[in-house]
């Protein structure tokens, strides 16, 4: 059987069974999502860590591609109870380490306890705890990989729903779900997604309805372009963000955001909405949270176990955005609705932009 070991930042290494050979290193992370494992294996989020399952049979319905998210998988590594051969061969075609057989309740103990860590992973015939532990010691902290929007943003610009004749989304890919997209198009909107460091003046040439900040991986204060686009953007458009969007929106309009002790990754997190007092089912992905909103925004929805804010409404300026993913995939689909708010947004000031006839 191959070797595979885990070395965590405590200094313990765990030993499982290897089902995808490679060395890997990232931060550990785990998520109590229960389906979904090929939403979350491809959520661009996801980068740059080490996701344990905390559900014990991972692949128990195959692998389809119409499920993923992007056209690869971003955890650095995935460890589980029990990988199915399916999602086992998927992970060892994308060069993607995977490890079984591991107590993942007490990985999880451990996260919670210890907070979220850098771990080094080894699988493979010949590899030993060393290896593991070198990649451990070469593994840096979430908050440094500075470029980390490049890793998973497009290129160039592409724009999808070109004959929809609903509003104009400019979505800026920090990471962007494939959900988010499907989400807009399926409302009639035009989107058309950016690179994460796009420009004032590539913005200014879609001309949109509404400025969209996606989802992604890592610390927001680390998408500096994208922050000074709702800076600069703020007053005249609609802007709307899901996760790591609503930390950067934060971030722009004199708020702050800090790092949780182990995050929140599942599809039944709790959210309180303060206005109408209901409670909804939600998925999450997150390791950074809004600390404070600051003067130009307000808390309209917390989390109901922690208080942290997941949902941020502007108080003179049109904003809304989420922490957690009202696209779903993997998870519950109570939020959907949150696009048409967007929508509704957007519609509402290119009304008002409509000069009166008379
Ligand atoms: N899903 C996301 O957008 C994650 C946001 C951010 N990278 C965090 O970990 O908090």
């Amino acid at each position: 059987m191959t070797e595979a070991y885990v070395a965590l930042e405590d200094g313990r290494v765990l030993e499982g069974r290897g089902r995808a050979p490679g060395t890997a290193r990232g931060e550990l992370v785990f998520t109590t999502a229960y389906t979904g494992y090929e939403e979350s294996l491809t959520d661009p989020s996801y980068e740059e860590q080490v996701l344990t399952f905390s559900y014990p049979l991972i692949g128990n319905y195959g692998v389809r591609e119409e499920r993923f998210e992007d056209d690869r998988v971003h955890p650095r590594a995935a460890l589980a109870k029990e990988f199915t051969e399916d999602v086992a061969e998927w992970l060892e075609s994308e060069g993607v380490p995977a490890v079984d057989h591991l107590d993942t309740r007490e990985v999880v103990t451990t996260i919670r306890d210890g907070g979220a860590m850098k771990c080094g992973i080894a699988v493979g015939e010949d590899v030993t705890e060393e290896d593991a532990k070198e990649q451990l010691e070469q593994c840096e902290a979430m908050s440094d990989h500075t470029e980390i929007g490049a890793q998973v943003s497009v290129d160039e610009v592409e724009v999808h729903g070109e004959d929809n004749d609903g509003e104009t989304v400019a979505l800026v890919d920090c990471g962007a779900k494939g959900s988010i997209v499907d989400s807009l198009l399926a409302r009639n909107a035009t989107v058309h997604v950016l690179p994460h460091d796009a420009s004032v003046a590539d913005v200014e040439a879609v001309d949109p309805d509404v400025l969209f900040i996606s989802n992604g991986p890592g610390d927001p204060v680390n998408f500096e372009q994208a922050i000074t686009l709702v800076e600069e953007f703020v007053e005249d458009t609609p802007v709307a963000g899901i996760c790591l969007g609503q930390q950067i929106v934060a971030e722009a309009l004199g708020g702050t955001t800090e790092k949780m002790d182990f995050g929140h990754r599942g599809v039944n997190q709790p959210v309180l909405d303060l206005e109408s007092g209901q409670v909804v089912m939600t998925t999450q992905n997150h390791g950074y949270t809004v600390a404070e909103p600051g003067e130009h925004l307000e808390i309209t929805q917390i989390n109901v176990n922690d208080d942290t804010p997941e949902g941020i409404d502007g108080i003179e300026y049109d904003v809304i955005t989420r922490q957690y993913h009202p696209e779903a995939n993997p998870g519950p689909e109570d939020t959907l609705d949150f696009f048409d708010s967007v929508l509704a947004m957007a519609d509402s000031r290119s009304e008002q932009a409509v000069p009166a006839d008379d």
